[in-house]
């Protein structure tokens, strides 16, 4: 008898392009949110768009978080029932959507994810990573009933944002290949639609790297446009593993150990030239892979991620530790191998 079945849960309507910040009240009325919004920003894209939003509301309340934490949701939680919130907006970067994405799920309420920086798919997907101590945790929640994306305010967040949110697209090539090695080899859950999706997101971000370029709003288009079709690989799948492989437990790895870790994007996109290089090898894909990353001027070297080379070596030697999720990395690379990876592909 055959018994699969699956859940999708998919953003209902997602706005992306030029002032669509003003449409967030039209938004939300069409999806019949009733009651009142909580709204759930940081400092920055408060002052940038914080009164244009809080505009098109009656009544909301606002609450602006410092830095990320599992007392943060708690703080935006006791916020939403102080104030009988009926659903959640988050304004901002990945730091104050993942938090309201948390909270809401707590609250068993609705939210809707506004987001002023193109930095990572977490501001589309139905993820939320809290750090907390030296670890951050990947917790399951459900995706916004809305994204809307201005692709206004994105193009004039800092440069460095947009080419993370890039270089995160980029990854899916190896966290793909690590997905089908896991079935293959631990007989892994695999969704076709969804690998074809995630894959297909990459090259299309790839072949329009000539249009993404520092001051062109038609880059925050494209890239915007990406984040979401990769939220929706993972909404398909039902886990992160369409954009999350081995490059994104470097990454991690590297969020907990380096005195300054780089951005999400820019560690996955270097993570992803050494898995890549551990899939195919020396004449492999790995320089496809770090030409992509150069062409929309994201980091391909320590270095340029401001982290020594021996911090690397120490992120890609105990990388698998830290989830129980099968990758290339395996029961992990030893120094030696590690070593010959980062110098082989100019990591270090
Ligand atoms: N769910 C997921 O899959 C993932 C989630 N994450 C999480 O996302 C966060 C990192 O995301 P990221 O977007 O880099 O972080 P932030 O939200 O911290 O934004 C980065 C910086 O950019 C500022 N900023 C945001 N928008 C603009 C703008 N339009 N103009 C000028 N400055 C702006 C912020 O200001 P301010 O300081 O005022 O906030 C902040 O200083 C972390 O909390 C991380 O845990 C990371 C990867 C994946
Ligand atoms: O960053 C992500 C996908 O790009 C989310 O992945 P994680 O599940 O590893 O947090
Ligand atoms: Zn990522």
């Amino acid at each position: 008898m055959f018994e699969k079945s699956t859940w999708i849960k998919l953003p209902r309507n997602v706005l992306v392009g030029h002032g669509v910040l003003d449409d967030v009240g039209t938004a939300v009325s069409e999806l019949s949110l009733a009651g009142t919004p909580l709204l759930v920003t940081s400092p920055t894209p408060n002052d940038l768009a914080g009164d244009r939003l809080r505009a098109q509301f009656d009544d909301v309340e606002t609450v602006t978080v410092g830095s990320a934490s599992f007392g943060a949701v708690a703080e935006i939680v006791e916020a939403a029932e102080a104030a009988d919130a009926t659903f959640l907006v988050a304004l901002g970067g990945g730091k104050p959507i993942d938090l309201a994405k948390m909270a809401a799920d707590e609250l068993g309420v609705g939210f809707v994810s506004v987001p002023t920086a193109a930095s990572h798919d977490g501001i589309v997907s139905g993820r939320s990573s809290i750090p907390e101590g030296d670890t951050r945790h990947s917790v399951a929640a459900d995706p916004p009933l809305a994204v809307i994306a201005d692709t206004e305010i994105m193009a004039n967040a800092p440069w460095e944002l947009t080419t993370a949110g890039c270089a995160d697209i980029i990854s899916n090539y190896t966290a793909v290949k690590d997905w089908r090695l896991a079935r293959r080899l631990k007989n892994v859950e695999y969704s076709e639609y969804a690998g074809a999706l995630s894959e297909m997101t990459a090259e299309m971000l790839v072949d329009s790297a000539d249009s993404i370029k520092q001051g062109l709003e038609e880059s925050s288009w494209i890239v915007s446009k990406a984040l979401v079709s990769s939220g929706v690989a993972m909404s398909i799948a039902g886990s992160s593993r369409p954009a999350s492989g081995a490059e994104h437990l470097f990454s991690h790895q590297l969020d907990r150990i380096a005195d300054s870790p780089g951005l999400h994007g820019h560690q996955v996109g270097v993570g992803s030239i050494l898995t890549e290089f551990l899939h195919t090898g020396e004449n492999g894909q790995w320089r496809a892979i770090r030409d992509a990353l150069e062409a929309i001027g994201a980091p391909t070297t320590a270095a340029e991620l401001g982290i020594d080379d021996e911090t690397v070596i120490e992120a890609l030697t105990t990388a698998h530790t830290i989830r129980d999720r099968y990758t290339i990395l395996g029961d992990g690379v030893n120094e030696d191998a590690a070593v010959e990876v980062a110098t082989f592909t100019g990591v270090i």
